[in-house]
């Protein structure tokens, strides 16, 4: 970019290619990226991505690098976006002050690429800088912010999330004393809808743990929560919507860019337990529509931050190579069994969403994104899916190559050694690392 972007009241928005770097610093002045301060100076390094720095005060900035649009836009939605912030830190002084009935439970729900979870970012960014302690909760599997695709989660946020790696650099960062480790639990599905029931099963129980958080640690009730969900339009969608604003006792839906979607749930929501502020945002025209192919290059992009790291903070991953028989691998919701046809006669094959299978390896679990849990597997003859469903998955392991002849299979882990925990459970997230 030929003249240094200068920025007052307005975003500097930007889009790089997956194959491309844009280095952008901060020369003069105040900026944040969605609602983190950048600091004055340090290189910021984008690849992949789309985003905005925005500027109350002013600022000037350095771009070096190819951007496939840049530009700066005057009108945003940011006075709406802080307007909603200082309503929900009034809340939260005030459940602080000893009423935690009023802590703010945020949703954000809307269309694909309307911008919730940029919003998302700014509000826990907002609230942090304001010294809080919120939850981020991603119920969006698409793209797993937190760590891998196929995942819902729940974070503690002790920081501002960091422009460059995300919600992912909260998740492994937590020698800050104040992030705790995330709660992410595997549903290895993209979209909701794929297992609605494992779905629903997933929020009950994160529902569950976040309870238990925030009655051991009154603060952190006060700070309330963000819920990031995944985008959708389609009427019989807002059953699993209806289902997690339950189950997480929400206060607030803030529906970003869908006038029809704001009064259905204005109407809808009228019959929750609990009052429910349903407001609609506008959506940014900033937000940048992510077709399959790019989405799918982002899927990988998250999954290779995962197993190795960014640019900035590389991470080492090792091979191992694990016998067939030395673990158990287990698949929820789905029958990898024999066709009905050849079961024998007067069997009933119990089939549901949750029901639990062993799957035996082959060829097909080449490339597939496992989680390593301290899931008990079920005893045989029994449908035990308790011991399994809604399980925290510890970590991911990426199978490599399986070898059939001599049962076994390579697989890729961010720990070195032996694996921790021999049970581990199947998704549909594949990767496949490509140098
Ligand atoms: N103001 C902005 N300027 C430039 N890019 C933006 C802006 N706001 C959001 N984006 C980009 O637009 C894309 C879509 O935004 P975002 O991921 O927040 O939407 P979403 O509604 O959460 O999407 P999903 O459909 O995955 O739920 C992202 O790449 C994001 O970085």
């Amino acid at each position: 970019m030929a003249t240094p972007p200068t920025v007052t009241g307005e975003e500097f928005r930007f889009e790089v290619g997956f194959k491309d770097t844009v280095e952008i610093r901060l020369k003069s002045g105040k900026a944040e990226y969605f609602g983190a301060e950048l600091a004055p100076e340090a290189k910021y390094a984008f690849s992949g991505d789309n985003g905005a720095i925005f500027s109350w005060q002013g600022c000037t900035l350095s771009v070096q690098g190819q951007c496939q649009s840049a530009y700066v836009a005057g009108e945003t939605p940011m006075d709406s976006y802080i307007n909603v912030h200082m309503a929900l830190q009034q809340l939260r002084v005030q459940a602080h002050n000893g009423d935690l009935s009023v802590a703010p439970r945020v949703m954000l729900v809307g269309p694909e690429d309307s911008g919730k979870t940029s919003l998302a970012r700014l509000l826990v960014n907002y609230a942090v800088r304001m010294g809080e302690r919120p939850l981020f909760v991603d119920l969006d599997p698409s793209l797993g912010s937190v760590t891998v695709p196929g995942t819902v989660s729940a974070t503690a946020m002790g920081k501002t999330v960091d422009p460059e790696s995300g919600f992912m650099g909260c998740a492994t960062s937590s020698s800050d004393g104040v992030s705790d480790v995330p709660l992410v639990l595997q549903f290895g599905h993209e979209q909701p809808d794929d297992n609605t029931m494992l779905f629903k099963i997933l929020v009950d129980r994160l529902a569950a743990s976040i309870d238990a958080r925030m009655s051991a640690d009154n603060f952190a009730a006060g700070s309330g929560l963000v819920v990031d969900t995944r985008g959708f339009t389609d009427v019989n969608k807002y059953d699993t919507i209806e289902h997690a604003v339950a189950a997480l006792r929400i206060t607030a839906l803030l529906v970003v860019g869908n006038e029809r979607m704001y009064s259905i749930f204005s109407t809808r929501l009228q019959t929750q337990a609990r009052p429910v502020t349903v407001l609609r945002l506008t959506k940014s025209g900033g937000t940048v529509d992510r077709n399959a192919t790019y989405r799918r290059q982002l899927n990988d992009c998250i999954i290779r931050q995962y197993f190795n790291g960014t640019a900035k903070e590389p991470l080492a991953s090792f091979p191992a190579v694990v016998n067939f028989q030395d673990v158990t691998i287990l698949r929820v919701g789905e029958d990898v069994r024999a066709p009905s046809s050849t079961l024998p006669l007067g069997e009933i094959r119990k089939l549901t969403e949750t029901t639990v299978f062993t799957v035996e390896p082959d060829e097909a679990l080449s490339h597939s994104v496992l989680a390593v849990t301290d899931a008990q597997p079920p005893v045989d003859g029994e449908d035990d899916s308790d011991g399994v469903v809604g399980v925290q998955a510890l970590g991911f392991v990426n199978v490599t190559k399986v070898d059939m002849e001599k049962k076994r299979f390579t697989m890729s882990s961010p720990v070195p050694g032996r694996l921790p925990k021999k049970v581990l459970v199947y998704g549909h997230i594949k990767w496949m690392e490509t140098l």
